[in-house]
């Protein structure tokens, strides 16, 4: 199945993808426009993080086409779609342990003479971040490593960013803080963002539109001011 053709934000059609001899994603097709906020939702093990790292380069695709702000991606590898101004913040904490929190945003720059004004403009978001630049990043708190990560993605100031499971093991008003700036970073820059969630409630305050996905197939897609959204999304994590 082809996908329509999305000037600036992400088209995924008819793909699969998995690992070695095993299939894990099986014609997963959607589409979310420029600003928009889409929730991928499923238990544990049905394909999000497979979905994520597909469309990034990160694992190849069997069958299926991407295309994103205006490029047709299929089969490009992940720094080629990273350049296009897109950003991964995966579900594992793959910060650089040994470097400082200075260095780690560092590294996600192309361009190190607008770290500084960049670094001003997160920093508003994490003012954490300004007090502990020279901080090991290893040593920061599980909670303040995501913060780090979710921070990294944004100084790039990307079109689209793919974020996996932000909210697993983090507090309440953590979450808050984060559905906080992820709404700005839309409402400001226009941002389209795929939220991989299992936090329902998270997913419903931010996203627009959602999908369920269930051993690697979209079984359930609809918008989130359905009043019926929560029960629809909850139903299928149980069961
Ligand atoms: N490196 C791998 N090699 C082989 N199979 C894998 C690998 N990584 C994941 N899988 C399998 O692919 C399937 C989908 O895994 P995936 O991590 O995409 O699910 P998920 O929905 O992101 O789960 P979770 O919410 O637990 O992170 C699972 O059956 C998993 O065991």
């Amino acid at each position: 199945m082809s996908a329509p053709v999305v000037a600036r934000g992400l088209a995924v059609g008819g793909l699969e993808g998995g690992y070695g001899s095993s299939p894990v994603l099986h014609g997963v097709t959607f589409h979310i426009g420029p600003g928009e906020i889409f929730g991928v939702l499923g238990k544990n093990g049905m394909g999000k993080t497979t979905l994520l790292r597909t469309i990034m380069g990160l694992l190849p695709l069997r069958r299926g086409k991407i295309e994103m702000l205006g490029e047709n991606v299929t089969g490009w590898p992940p720094y080629r779609i990273t350049r296009l101004g897109v950003s991964y913040v995966p579900q594992e904490k793959s910060i650089f342990q040994d470097l400082s929190v200075d260095e780690n945003l560092r590294l996600a720059l192309r361009e190190p003479s607008s770290f500084d004004e960049r670094l001003v403009a997160v920093a508003g978001w994490f003012p954490f971040l300004a007090t502990r630049r020279q901080q090991r990043a290893g040593t920061l708190s599980g909670g303040e490593q995501k913060m780090l990560l979710i921070a990294r993605a944004l100084l790039t100031r990307p079109h689209l960013v793919l974020i996996d499971e932000i909210t697993e093991g983090l507090q309440p008003a953590v979450i808050s803080q984060l559905q906080e700036i992820l709404a700005e970073e839309r409402r400001s820059r226009g941002t389209s963002i795929v939220l991989v969630e299992q936090n329902v409630q998270f997913a419903l305050a931010l996203a627009d539109r959602y999908a369920v996905l269930k051993l690697g197939r979209i079984v359930e897609t609809g918008s989130t001011i359905d009043t019926g959204a929560q029960k629809t999304i909850e139903r299928h994590l149980v069961i």
